[in-house]
């Protein structure tokens, strides 16, 4: 990059950087595919940029193995309101002492990957990166229960796939799985579809095969389809909300769980880093997708100031902000073991678990 910023051509020698484009509906399992491609044995130099609807990246949070690589792209989606965000960061990789010899981008699970894949086609950025494989992931159990404006999102998301990663065929029957494969079918006739678990998609089919150019075809479909999406892009920033909660103080599980239970149908994905005062060294990440959720312990809070950070998304009629600090404010624990004699238990079978 020059001293103005702009692009200049890296000269006949230089190969452009692969870049790979990660999408799908919220929830599908982006993330968890993105994980498992960089703590594979690939030995190459990847760059992350993770984008969020939320204000608070949680995702950026979770992904792993590339520590001061990765960088946040939060509060808006890459395909319409911070599309210039994710030009200057894609910039700004450049003038890192080492070039990386990968990029992946983690779109937002309410973004369009057509308007991002053109970001890529017909700015400065052309210059320097090339887009070698859109991946897009589905939940093949959520999928056909989508409704409405939701259904219609994730299902346009599934035109510009290169690959169609069907994740979560462990959560379906096989009646059910024909069923999610045949609508995918239906959506985006002869595309490819590899079905996988916690997105283990075999690592060739993003570092040599990804790296064939997709057929010229493929792409000039998808810039045609760049009036459309642009629209639909504007749009869906009105069809969907999101909501945010922080505390410095530890919440009750018991409480946590019952306020999950009992959001909206219409709050689809929620996810975050708490922590419990049952077990308070401990820090857990919160996942639910549609009406399922779950906990999983991540590791000490070690030295850092423990602190719950927990975000909301889902169709904007149903993302209520009072309501909402309401029900989780009442997660907050009660934080004093004298008035519970649950609470002393289980913090005493903690204290006897290894330390941090
Ligand atoms: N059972 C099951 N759960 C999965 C699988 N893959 C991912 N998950 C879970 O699905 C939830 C969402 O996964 P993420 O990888 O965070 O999904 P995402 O697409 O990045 O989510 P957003 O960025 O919010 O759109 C997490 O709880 C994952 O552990 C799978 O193959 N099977």
């Amino acid at each position: 990059m020059n001293q103005q910023g702009t692009v200049a051509a890296d000269g006949p020698h230089r190969s452009k950087i692969p870049v790979t484009l990660i999408g799908g509906f919220l929830g599908a399992g982006k993330t968890t595919l993105l994980n498992h491609i960089l703590s594979g044995e690939h030995g190459i130099r990847a760059a992350v940029l993770v984008n969020d609807f939320g204000a608070i990246n949680i995702d950026a949070k979770l992904i792993v193995g590339v520590e001061g690589d990765t960088v946040n792209l939060a509060n808006g989606c890459v395909c319409c309101t911070i599309r210039d965000d994710l030009i200057g960061a894609c910039l700004g990789l450049l003038q890192r002492p080492e070039r990386p010899e990968h990029l992946f981008v983690e779109m937002s699970g309410v973004s369009d990957p057509v308007p991002v894949l053109n970001t890529f086609l017909e700015t400065q950025l052309a210059l320097v990166f090339a887009v070698n494989s859109i991946l897009l992931v589905v939940d093949a159990e959520q999928l056909p229960r989508l409704k409405g404006d939701m259904a219609h999102l994730a299902r346009s998301q599934l035109g510009a796939a290169d690959i169609v990663v069907l994740n979560k065929v462990d959560l379906v029957s096989p009646d059910e799985l024909n069923h999610v494969k045949n609508l995918v079918q239906m959506v985006t006739p002869g595309s490819r579809i590899i079905e996988v678990v916690q997105g283990q998609l075999p690592l060739e089919l993003v570092f040599v095969g990804g790296s064939d150019a997709p057929p010229p075809e493929r792409r000039e479909d998808a810039r045609k389809r760049e009036a459309t999406a642009h629209d639909e892009a504007h749009s869906h920033d009105h069809v969907f909300g999101t909501w945010n909660w922080t505390s410095d103080r530890a919440l009750s599980l018991p409480k946590l769980r019952s306020t999950l239970e009992q959001l909206p149908e219409t709050v689809y994905r929620c996810k975050g880093v708490v922590q419990i005062e049952e077990l308070p060294r401990y820090r857990y990440v919160l996942q639910m997708v549609g009406r399922r959720y779950h906990l999983e312990e991540s590791g000490f809070w070690g030295t850092a100031m423990p602190r719950s950070e927990i975000v909301l998304i889902g169709g904007r009629a149903g993302i209520d902000p009072d309501k909402l600090h309401s029900a989780f404010d009442a997660c907050i624990g009660i934080g004093d073991e004298s008035q519970s004699p649950v609470l002393r238990l289980t913090r005493l079978l903690a204290a006897d678990m290894p330390g941090d």
